[in-house]
């Protein structure tokens, strides 16, 4: 195992195309994303035969790993668009690009495991609430994996694109209180390539 970099301090860019923020939202903002989320109907992550510990709601599209299906889901509510557009803001994209957003609760003793994120989504914007998380890289490097490390701090937003994106595996760590997050992606930019080419 290779430690290529630990992050001791947010806001260090540790991987080419990883941004982070503290203090993104406020605290009264938090709590009323908190309660929001509180109101939809979050359902066990399915995989297969599998089911998470995390809690998970998809809006304007969702990927059923059940039935490798790309499809699209309900839209975005209203009180996400504030939010949207901030997090769009941070990103150096327009609002409108990000039309995927994911909730996630994870109760203790839930995390997430090693993945990429799926081809068909391009950027990926998250926002954090209620704990900090560990969030881990790796990279194969010959036999081994290089890695890096950023903690997610309640109220921060991270931005993933390019290398740390693209060439680097993320996951998150086991929580030991409740944490939630709020993801929004942008689909890839066509490549003359159907959809049903990207959701692979
Ligand atoms: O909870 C997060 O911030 C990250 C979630 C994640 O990596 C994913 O849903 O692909
Ligand atoms: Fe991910």
């Amino acid at each position: 195992m290779v430690n290529l970099a630990v992050a001791d301090l947010f806001d260090t860019p540790i991987l080419p195309g990883l941004a982070t923020s503290e203090n993104f939202i406020s605290a009264a903002e938090e709590r009323a994303l908190i309660a929001l989320i509180g109101d939809c109907e979050l359902t066990p992550f399915q995989f297969q035969q599998w089911t998470g510990k995390r809690l998970t709601c998809s809006f304007g599209w969702k990927y059923d790993f059940g039935t490798g299906c790309f499809a699209p889901a309900e839209p975005i509510p209203d009180w996400l668009l504030p939010l949207k557009a901030k997090a769009a803001g941070f990103a150096g994209l327009d609002p409108t690009d990000l039309v995927q957003a994911l909730l996630i609760r994870y109760d203790p003793g839930a995390g997430i495991g090693w993945h990429r994120d799926r081809p068909v989504f391009e950027h990926v914007v998250g926002v954090s609430l209620g704990q900090t998380a560990r969030m881990r890289f790796r990279r194969r490097s010959g036999t081994k994996f290089e890695r890096a490390y950023v903690p997610l701090q309640p109220r921060s937003i991270y931005h993933l694109s390019g290398e740390s994106r693209n060439e680097w595996e993320h996951s998150i760590a086991c929580v030991d209180a409740v944490r939630w997050s709020i993801t929004f992606r942008s689909l890839t930019r066509a490549k003359g390539l159907p959809l049903s080419d990207l959701t692979s």
